[in-house]
């Protein structure tokens, strides 16, 4: 049978990174991704914003929105203090099953939880299933036309605490208007975009940040 492109990135990094090295996991899949095929990790680039924005936060309890292949799961949970928790959904369970893998390479299964499912579905049931009070950051990855409304469903679901951050991908391209519109202009948020470029590529695109104001 054919294989995927998830799975031939999940090779790559078998095949030249180091296993219980996340540094070398991410290095071998952006080599993958510039060099061999284009896959949707947030990228080298943008990376380095979300590295300096998470070490800045140093967050005890971090949700991404789409996990993809595990790319920014693994930058996220090796810069996390001990006993932090990072909890990422996948909708997708080919990619799910793919995350698993290289998030166990880089030996970063203790800090995180995959969860498969739909935001939609998932957001309400947080606290009850994972103990979870607020989210000290959150990083939106996942359907463009979802972080919108994900957004506004965690507030209701009592989520975000004053200080917590929203750190939102691909808000220029594929872009995400409706929740570029409603973040900047809310009192509730303090924004500031990141301006760089969608992985791999010289086309523009950036990451939004967004300080919850309680
Ligand atoms: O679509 C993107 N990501 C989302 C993939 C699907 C997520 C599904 N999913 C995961 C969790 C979850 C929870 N609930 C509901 C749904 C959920 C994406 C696309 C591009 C891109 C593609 C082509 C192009 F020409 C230019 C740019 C670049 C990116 O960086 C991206 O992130
Ligand atoms: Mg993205």
């Amino acid at each position: 049978t054919q294989s995927t492109r998830p799975q031939r990135l999940l090779n790559a990094v078998q095949k030249n990174a180091t296993r219980g090295d996340p540094r070398s996991v991410v290095k071998a899949i952006d080599d993958f991704c510039r060099h061999k095929e284009w896959a949707m990790n947030v990228g080298d680039e943008k990376g380095c914003i979300l590295d300096s924005v998470v070490s800045e936060i140093n967050p005890a309890a971090v949700l991404e929105l789409g996990t993809y292949c595990g790319y920014s799961t693994v930058r996220i949970a090796r810069l996390l203090p001990p006993h932090a928790k990072l909890i990422t959904l996948e909708f997708n369970p080919d990619f799910a099953a793919i995350a698993r893998q290289v998030i166990a390479w880089a030996g970063l299964e203790e800090k995180v939880q995959l969860v498969e499912g739909a935001s939609g579905d998932w957001i309400p049931k947080m606290k009850e299933q994972f103990g979870i009070t607020t989210f000290d950051l959150v990083f939106l990855d996942h359907w463009k036309d979802r972080y919108l409304p994900d957004t506004k469903l965690m507030e209701e679901c009592g989520l975000l605490r004053k200080g917590s951050v929203l750190l939102a991908d691909n808000v220029i391209c594929p872009g995400t208007p409706d929740y570029l519109e409603y973040i900047r202009s809310s009192p509730r948020y303090e924004s500031r975009y990141f301006k760089s470029h969608l992985e791999y590529t010289k086309v523009e695109d950036g990451l939004e940040k967004s300080v919850f104001k309680g």
